[in-house]
């Protein structure tokens, strides 16, 4: 392996050096996508300094020269370089995405804990945590089927139950795929937490309160100010992950968004009593 010096100073044979000297000794920068003007390539040549570390590449290097490379105006240039060379555009936004969201998250996580600047709220914020915990919601669903006494409503509760399910299951599997610690300046005092829940892309609580308030609007809720009730309940639980400090905003966005399509699943898997009876036929 040549050293990161020689790597980006050589003149080795087939690629064309980033910045070269020129002969008043200032640095001249030249495109990587355009062919050297002449001056440059005959000192590439001729130069001791850069002879020797074009003898001293190594062989993977001096491979680069052959199919693995893109050629400019006759110049062999090795595509690993191109790319070190030239980040790519959705690299540097993703990068500065990424930053913007750390810093964000860090300032809006103002009930972190308890000496935080808004740390007096912070028993608020848990009551709204809990509010939108997947054990309340799976016991609510279990005890309202149990409670209900007609066939619609057994359906809603039953597919209520399969949709919180299915939220757990997918949750649990883009967490432990993606693997995103939670924020820095979180404190690891959650209820009842499964593994996964180390991590925290996405934030499971956000994808459970857009589905689940999507469920509500569409099947159970009816009147308008419990309608806006349910939509200010959604955000207010996203909201909470970021100011508690358990989640990025990104966390966030990207479990409403998750959310909201979990629901589309759930009205394509929905289960009719039908399919239940049937299904319950195939037990027996
Ligand atoms: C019946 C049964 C096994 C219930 C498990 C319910 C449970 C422990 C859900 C975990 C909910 C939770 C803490 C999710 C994490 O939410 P984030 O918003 O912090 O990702």
């Amino acid at each position: 392996m040549p050293s990161p010096k020689a790597r980006s100073s050589s003149g080795r044979s087939g690629s064309v050096p980033c910045n070269v000297t020129g002969g008043n000794g200032r640095y001249e920068f030249i495109s990587l996508n355009r062919t050297p003007p002449p001056h440059l390539l005959q000192r590439q040549g001729s130069d001791p300094t850069s002879a020797r570390l074009r003898a001293s590449e190594s062989p993977n290097r001096r491979r680069g020269s052959g199919s693995s490379t893109s050629s400019t105006g006759g110049q062999q240039l090795p595509e690993e370089d191109c790319m070190k060379l030239n980040p790519s555009f959705i690299g540097i936004a993703l990068s500065s995405l990424l930053a913007i969201d750390l810093w964000l998250s860090k300032r809006l996580g103002v009930c972190a804990c308890e000496d935080s600047s808004w740390g007096s709220v912070r028993p608020l914020m848990k009551l709204i945590e809990i509010s939108g915990h997947g054990i309340p919601w799976l016991a609510g669903a279990a005890y309202c089927l149990y409670k209900s006494d007609s066939v619609a409503g057994q359906e809603v509760m039953l597919n209520l139950l399969m949709a919180l399910v299915l939220d757990l299951v997918l949750v649990g599997v883009v967490k432990a795929v993606v693997r995103r610690r939670r924020p820095a300046h979180n404190r690891m005092d959650m209820f009842a937490t499964f593994s996964v829940d180390r991590y925290s892309f996405p934030s499971g609580h956000a994808t459970r309160a857009a589905m689940c308030a999507r469920f509500l609007l569409a099947h159970l809720v009816l009147a308008a100010p419990l309608r806006v009730l349910v939509l200010l309940w959604a955000s207010f639980v996203g909201f909470s992950r970021v100011l508690l400090g358990r989640h990025n905003v990104t966390d966030v966005a990207f479990g409403f968004f998750m959310g909201y399509w979990q629901y589309n699943l759930v009205e394509v898997l929905w289960l009719s009593p039908v399919m239940l009876q049937s299904m319950i036929g195939h037990l027996h």
